[in-house]
């Protein structure tokens, strides 16, 4: 029987575990698949030292398992971090946010020796921009930055209202765009002053992309 999306993302979750460098920090993402590694997680706790979350909602998950979270302040070195993606291309670029945790999630990744992505087949595009590619923007500038974004790449942001993230602050969703320069247009985005952050995972890709399948899970890389 064909393999259900959850349940490939179960298997990514647990091949994760592989990545897991016993005695250190462990980075740790956020969303549905991140879940499932947490949980994995739990079964080897007493085999690294602590982790830092990307959430307040995977920290409150780790916390449950009984797992150490850290002050990313308190943290020199991070020696992997496992988190999903909303799309990814052939060379793992990421589309990430759809939870809205992407500010922490790249910061996570920024300090991170290793970047492990785990996603499932049914996320894999030619070109970045199928999925609205989340913004994470400061309040009083949402409409600023979304009058910017239709006057430089075209597209249609949509206010994620109701939504407010970790950070207080709030997140656009911009449909309808095809994302030819993913290292640029991050670069570009991040540019427009009220932006904190874009969605984008393209100056810091993933060096590893765990893909769940029907016929196992694929280790990919660039
Ligand atoms: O970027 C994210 C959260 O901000 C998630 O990694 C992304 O949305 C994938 O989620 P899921 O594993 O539930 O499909």
């Amino acid at each position: 029987m064909a393999m259900t999306q959850d349940e490939m993302k179960q298997a990514v979750a647990k091949a994760a575990i592989d990545y897991v460098v016993p005695g250190t920090i462990i980075g740790v993402g956020t969303g549905s698949t991140a879940n499932y590694f947490i949980d994995e997680l739990a079964k080897i706790k007493n085999k690294i030292e602590g982790t830092v979350a990307s959430s307040e909602a995977s920290a409150e998950r780790l916390k449950g398992h009984g797992i150490p979270v850290l002050d990313l302040n308190s943290v020199d070195e991070i020696s992997v971090y496992v988190d999903g993606a909303d799309e990814f291309d052939r060379h793992l670029h990421l589309t990430k946010g759809g939870g809205g945790a992407l500010t922490r999630e790249k910061i996570v990744a920024a300090v991170a020796d290793k970047f492990v992505c785990i996603a499932d087949e049914t996320k894999k595009v030619d070109i970045l921009g199928k999925f609205p590619l989340p913004i994470e923007v400061i309040p009083m500038a949402r409409s600023y930055v979304a009058r910017e974004i239709v006057k430089r790449f075209g597209g249609e942001p949509v206010w994620r209202e109701g939504f407010i993230t970790d950070n207080g602050n709030v997140i656009l969703d911009v449909h309808g765009l095809e994302i030819v320069d993913p290292v640029g247009m991050e670069r570009e985005l991040n540019n427009i002053v009220g932006t904190v952050t874009n969605g984008l995972f393209a100056q810091r890709k993933a060096d590893i992309l765990l893909c769940g399948t029907a016929n196992g899970v694929e280790v990919l890389t660039d």
